[in-house]
């Protein structure tokens, strides 16, 4: 029996295959995280990845699992954040699978709503090729939720799909397809632990957002931060608003935390068939190409019009964005 079905119809059976794997390996974790710190520490330390991250067990166990699921599917090229270089799982397959096995790691032992990201490209013959490539080529794109419930979001590009787990029958049940993304939202989200890091146009942004109804903007927001991409990305879906993680000053930081391949480029893509905009600040996330496998980019999603106007700050001049808001003009309404 599947654990996933009501896969919209026509979608390639082989695709159905590895979507449904994926699927069982989610049920399986939501399983085990509920269970953590009674047989075992899920958040204990493994080492480090390739990137310098501390690896921590539910990492290492996530990525052991989505591997062994995927031999003998279609999954030709297999990339994730724990593993060095592109593994080759299934000579001749016809996908290459980019993997986040567990996002939001330092929120294990809070718990706090963890996740899985993925995207499915076509395979090329080199391994490499297949996931530097834009993210306008991906297939399909999701994201688990190991949360309050276990959900699966997922597209294939016509909107975007949710599924939630039963508990009770350990397979996914389909509630169709979400509603767009509300194009206006006074709800942001960045780590603002980073301000002094800040470029001048991120600063001057979120400081119209801290000045509220006092500053040029004349409306209250309100910040959200969790430190889960899939539960900032699953607020967004939900109920709209804006996620900033963009470049700083700190040393590795440059291009930002997020990861192109596995992380950005799969999310952007639920995002946009959600009708919202993914950005590097500036530019389409889907339209970027990254330069390895591991490359970070600065992401900014979510609420179409709010992703807009940061672009927006990136245009005024050095005086607009250095100013105290008081001085500021009052175009950035
Ligand atoms: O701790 P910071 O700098 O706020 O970064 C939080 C970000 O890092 C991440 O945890 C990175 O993902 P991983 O846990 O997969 O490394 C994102 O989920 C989250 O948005
Ligand atoms: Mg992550
Ligand atoms: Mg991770």
């Amino acid at each position: 029996m599947k654990t996933l079905d009501q896969l919209p119809d026509g979608l390639d059976p082989k695709l159905c295959d590895i979507l449904d794997r994926l699927a069982s390996v989610f049920v399986a974790l939501s399983h085990r995280i509920a269970r953590n710190g009674i047989d075992e520490n899920l958040g204990g330390a493994a080492g480090l990845n390739t990137d310098g991250d501390a690896q921590k067990a539910l990492d290492v166990i996530a990525d052991e699992a989505f591997m062994g699921a995927l031999v003998n599917t279609q999954v030709r090229h297999y990339a994730s954040e724990e593993q060095d270089s592109v593994v080759t799982l299934n000579e001749g397959g016809a996908f290459a699978l980019a993997i986040d096995p567990l996002d939001g790691s330092s929120n294990i032992d809070t718990n706090v709503s963890i996740g899985t990201i993925f995207g499915i490209f076509p395979a090329k013959d080199d391994p490499k090729a297949s996931f530097l490539r834009a993210g306008r080529d991906l297939l399909a794109s999701g994201y688990a939720i190991f949360g309050p419930q276990c959900a699966l979001l997922l597209t294939v590009g016509d909107g975007v799909l949710k599924f939630v787990l039963d508990p009770q029958t350990g397979r996914f049940v389909s509630l169709g397809v979400i509603a767009s993304i509300p194009p206006n939202s006074v709800e942001y989200a960045i780590n603002s632990s980073n301000y002094r890091h800040w470029d001048d146009p991120i600063r001057a942004y979120v400081d119209d957002r801290v000045a509220g109804s006092e500053g040029p903007t004349r409306i209250d927001f309100n910040m959200r931060w969790i430190a889960s991409l899939v539960a900032e990305t699953h607020r967004i879906l939900t109920r709209g608003g804006i996620f900033l993680y963009p470049g700083d000053a700190r040393p590795g930081y440059e291009h930002g935390r997020l990861r192109y391949v596995y992380e950005c480029a799969p999310i952007a893509f639920l995002i946009e068939q959600a009708g919202g905009s993914a950005t590097d600040g500036q530019e389409a996330i889907l339209d970027r190409v990254p330069d390895a496998l591991h490359a970070r980019t600065p992401f900014v999603f979510g609420s179409k019009n709010k992703v807009a106007r940061v672009a927006t700050y990136h245009d005024l001049p050095h005086e607009e964005t250095s100013a105290l808001f008081g001085k500021r003009g009052f175009f950035r309404v």
